[in-house]
């Protein structure tokens, strides 16, 4: 299950000068290179009235369209089961949520009228990073459909840079057709309405979502992920650990929402991402029960054993590194907590990794170092 991180092996100086270079080139890494503005909103939000730069990601959608209950799923850990006892929102609920980022999500009642001038539309769409605008699929959807037009219309005119992500959602209970009818007709809807308006180019993306499987999880994982600034740098590190160690596909998770952050920019598929997603659940119920509380700083000056590193990294205040290899079918896993917030997962196939383990560990130290300056945190 676990390993001591070995003493730095014998490698190839090719690889690791490809990861090292990554890091002298760290500095600049808080801004990506490229200077062209990325076309999403980066979460440095410059209108910003309290200047926190914490993204804010609004829930809305009609009444019973699911938001408290993907709120609850993703955020709180809720089985989806117990949503069916969820009580209709009837004031905008706000949730602080400190991970690798600090972002709030509000869940938003389904009868109000945002653009009512009774309500201060600028502290609400103001600093936001992203709306999720979630639709009933299983339901009549025309009305959801007509208010979000309006919504996404309205936004245009004052906040034309927020991100509107649309969940079709609840497509659990849908037959695959009835699924991809309904998915191609809301979308063709909404885009008619847009370039009717002559908005042609508004930053509006569709996502199948469902709290019954992984979908839910994946979709927030892309909405996240415009909203990090040094996602390129995240996922130039990934493309390079991969080629140097020769691994198919690596997964920077964020553990207790299991969002994963980035990913390399080989094609991604939902089998992998499930895959990796189940095994965070089964590292996060075995450290429940064997890890130890490191923030717990009286444990380490007195040397208790329990609160050892395991990784005998004495150096890392994120101490805590579990390295596991699993075969699973012909693909293995292996898992690196990164930090508090973060884990490394790696799917491989070939036919001996415990052969290249070294290599990969170097490689990963190599790669947590490197986020260590891209995440200040
Ligand atoms: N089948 C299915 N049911 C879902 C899904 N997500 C939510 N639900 C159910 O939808 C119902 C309404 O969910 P809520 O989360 O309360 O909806 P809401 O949008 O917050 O509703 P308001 O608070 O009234 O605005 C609950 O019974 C949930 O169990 C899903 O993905 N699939």
């Amino acid at each position: 299950m676990e390993g001591e991180r070995p003493d730095p092996p014998d490698v190839p100086s090719a690889a690791h000068l490809m990861l090292t270079r990554y890091i002298s080139d760290l500095q600049d890494a808080d801004t990506p290179a490229n200077p062209i503005q990325p076309k999403w909103h980066t979460g440095r939000l410059p209108n910003s009235k309290q200047g926190d730069g914490k993204p804010r990601l609004l829930l809305m959608g009609q009444r019973r369209s699911g938001k408290s209950s993907i709120s609850s799923v993703v955020f709180h850990k809720m089985p989806p089961s117990e949503t069916l006892y969820l009580e209709t929102t009837t004031r905008i609920t706000k949730d602080q949520m400190h991970s690798f980022m600090d972002f709030q999500v509000w869940d938003f009642p389904g009868h109000l009228d945002y653009f009512d001038p009774a309500f201060d539309v600028d502290n609400i769409f103001g600093e936001i990073g992203a709306l999720v605008w979630v639709i009933d699929a299983q339901d009549e959807y025309l009305d959801a459909i007509n208010r979000l037009n309006t919504t996404i219309l309205n936004l245009q005119q004052h906040y034309p840079s927020i991100n509107v992500e649309v969940f079709v959602h609840k497509v659990d209970g849908l037959s695959e057709d009835y699924k991809s009818d309904t998915f191609r007709d809301i979308i063709q809807r909404v885009q008619d309405e847009l370039s009717d308006n002559g908005y042609e180019n508004a930053p509006v993306s569709f996502y199948q979502t469902s709290i019954y499987d992984h979908s839910i999880f994946e979709a927030f994982s892309k909405v996240i992920q415009k909203l990090i600034p040094q996602l390129p740098t995240l996922e130039s590190l990934l493309n390079s650990l991969c080629s140097t160690c020769r691994i198919e596909k690596a997964y920077l998770f964020d553990v207790l929402s299991k969002i994963y952050i980035a990913t390399d920019t080989s094609p991604t598929d939902i089998g992998s991402y499930e895959i990796c997603s189940d095994y965070i659940d089964v590292i996060v119920d075995i450290s429940e029960i064997y890890g130890w509380d490191r923030s717990n700083p009286d444990a380490q000056k007195t040397g208790d054993s329990s609160a050892q590193d395991v990784s005998g990294d004495s150096g890392n205040d994120d101490a805590e590194s579990l390295i596991t290899m699993e075969k699973k079918g012909s693909n293995y896993l292996y898992l690196r907590e990164i930090n508090k917030y973060l884990a490394l997962i790696c799917i491989m196939s070939e036919d001996s990794p415990t052969e290249k383990k070294a290599l990969v560990d170097y490689n990963v130290s190599i790669f947590q170092e490197a986020l260590q300056k891209v995440f200040q945190r």
